[in-house]
């Protein structure tokens, strides 16, 4: 749960964040106030704690009872929190499972019978709570979710994102074909009514959407009647909420949607005939999107989650990053579990990174992403991908602190490294950008100290502050 309200808090010592898409910006010895809305107010170099109580604290009316005070120690800095841009929480249990399945045979197989058996509420309580604590754990501050075609499982989904205070996009998953006959949408017209049910539930729990919103899910092409897909269109252009869906993932699929919808000109035109291709539109995937495909996402500012972990894991193929950020199309990352088998942005990160070089050993070398890049796509990139990058990933005035400590043990001489200190060696002699890289390839959750969403501490390491 998060565990304590939220007052003013004084943030002190190191930090690094994505100034752009090809630069890493490190600041240390530096002061960080975050007011008691989560919103950063002031960002002071060179400031210690003495500094920041005596001349800053008057200058913002602040009293040093009031506020919570954090600093890095040597090996720690803050980073924002990660967003992932498509994961399904409802697939958590099966997060590994996949044998040697492809999509639509891993559908059938694992994922289908796992989201029908969470409409018992006792076991998706059990799954959803799991699941949010655990992507917390990996600094996860911001998740795009697809739970499932039950109404109340995925309101549930919405009250514990909100109790354990994660930021979260909640779609309920609309289907009204091609799935099993006891797990799918009764009618084009229930779906859609179902869908208001949980955008009005979420309108109780948390008017104003400041940490959850919900998220017009049609699950993808092959699984929507061309009725449904044009009721969530017209869904999204009374409402002008968020929408996520599948695209372009394998090619049976692709061939699918072209039998399925012969009077379109490509999978991309489905959703674009239905109203549902818009500036804020999430594409998971678009693996083997065309070059006419990506055109027209760009033109209709579009944007794309790329899943690298699932694309291999399922055998997907390898997405082209490079390709899709030249046309000046916004990606971010994804899970995408249980298609891909961890829950952490940073695995997705360094997948990206892996992935990215299977595409260069095709023959383009200007297809490998950078560190800087992976981690754009990990924090700014995807926050632009949820619509909210004027408001998290990366630490400037005006922006809500969405942040995780992130901390690297040092290995000394006599007594090595304690193992909650985790899986990096560092030795001292490591540049910034050094310590950086080794946490990205080597790091996982117990590099991951503390995390904060909207100002609110969510997820505190145990034994490691
Ligand atoms: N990876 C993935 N692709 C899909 N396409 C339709 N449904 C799914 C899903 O649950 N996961
Ligand atoms: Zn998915």
């Amino acid at each position: 749960m998060a565990s304590h309200p939220v007052g003013k808090s004084l943030f002190l010592g190191s930090f690094v964040h994505c100034k752009s898409l090809d630069k890493i910006e490190t600041f240390h010895d530096t002061a960080v106030f975050v007011d008691e809305k989560g919103v950063i107010v002031a960002i002071e170099p060179q400031c210690d704690e003495k500094k920041a109580t005596e001349s800053l604290f008057p200058k913002l009316c602040w009293k040093s009872g009031d506020v919570t005070i954090r600093s890095t120690k040597p090996g720690q800095f803050f980073f924002p929190g990660f967003i992932d841009t498509h994961i399904h929480a409802s697939q958590f249990p099966n997060a590994g499972i996949f044998g040697k399945t492809t999509l639509l045979e891993w559908l059938n197989t694992y994922t289908f019978p796992m989201e029908r058996s969470l409409a018992d509420l006792s076991r998706a309580t059990r799954v959803y709570t799991r699941c949010i604590q655990r992507t917390l754990s990996h600094g996860t501050t911001t998740a795009s979710y697809y739970a499932t075609v039950s109404v109340p499982a995925t309101n549930l989904l919405a009250d514990l994102c909100l109790s354990h205070g994660q930021r979260a996009f909640i779609g309920r998953c609309c289907m009204d074909t091609l799935s099993p006959e006891d797990y799918r949408d009764e009618s084009p017209e229930s779906g859609v009514e179902d869908t208001r049910k949980t955008i009005a539930h979420i309108a109780e729990i948390d008017p104003g959407n400041q940490l959850i919103t919900p998220i017009i899910t049609p699950r993808f092409a092959p699984s929507c009647s061309s009725e449904l897909m044009s009721g969530l269109g017209a869904l999204h252009k009374e409402t002008n909420l968020p929408i996520q869906t599948h695209i372009s993932e394998n090619h049976n699929e692709i061939a699918m949607v072209k039998e399925l919808f012969p009077e379109h000109a490509h999978y991309t035109a489905v959703y674009d005939d239905h109203g549902l291709l818009t500036p804020k539109t999430i594409l998971a995937h678009a693996v083997h999107i065309s070059e006419e495909e990506a055109d027209l996402i760009k033109k209709r500012e579009a944007k794309i989650s790329h899943c690298p972990a699932s694309n291999s894991a399922i055998t997907s193929g390898a997405a082209r990053v490079r390709w899709m950020l030249n046309k000046g199309i916004e990606v971010g990352l994804g899970t995408d579990m249980s298609g891909g088998y961890s829950p952490s942005i940073l695995e997705a990160a360094r997948q990206a990174s892996l992935v990215s070089r299977h595409v260069a050993m095709t023959g383009d070398d200007a297809a490998k992403l950078s560190i800087e890049e992976i981690l754009y796509l990990a924090t700014k990139g995807g926050a632009k991908v949820v619509g909210l990058g004027d408001r998290i990933g990366g630490f400037e005035t005006g922006m809500e602190w969405d942040a995780q400590l992130i901390g690297m043990g040092s290995v000394d001489e006599v007594g090595g490294m304690k193992e909650e200190e985790g899986p990096v060696d560092i030795f001292g002699w490591e540049s910034w950008d050094n310590c950086i890289e080794k946490w990205v390839f080597n790091g996982d959750d117990r590099n991951t100290r503390a995390v904060w969403v909207k100002g609110r501490l969510v997820h505190e390491r145990n034994g490691c502050k």
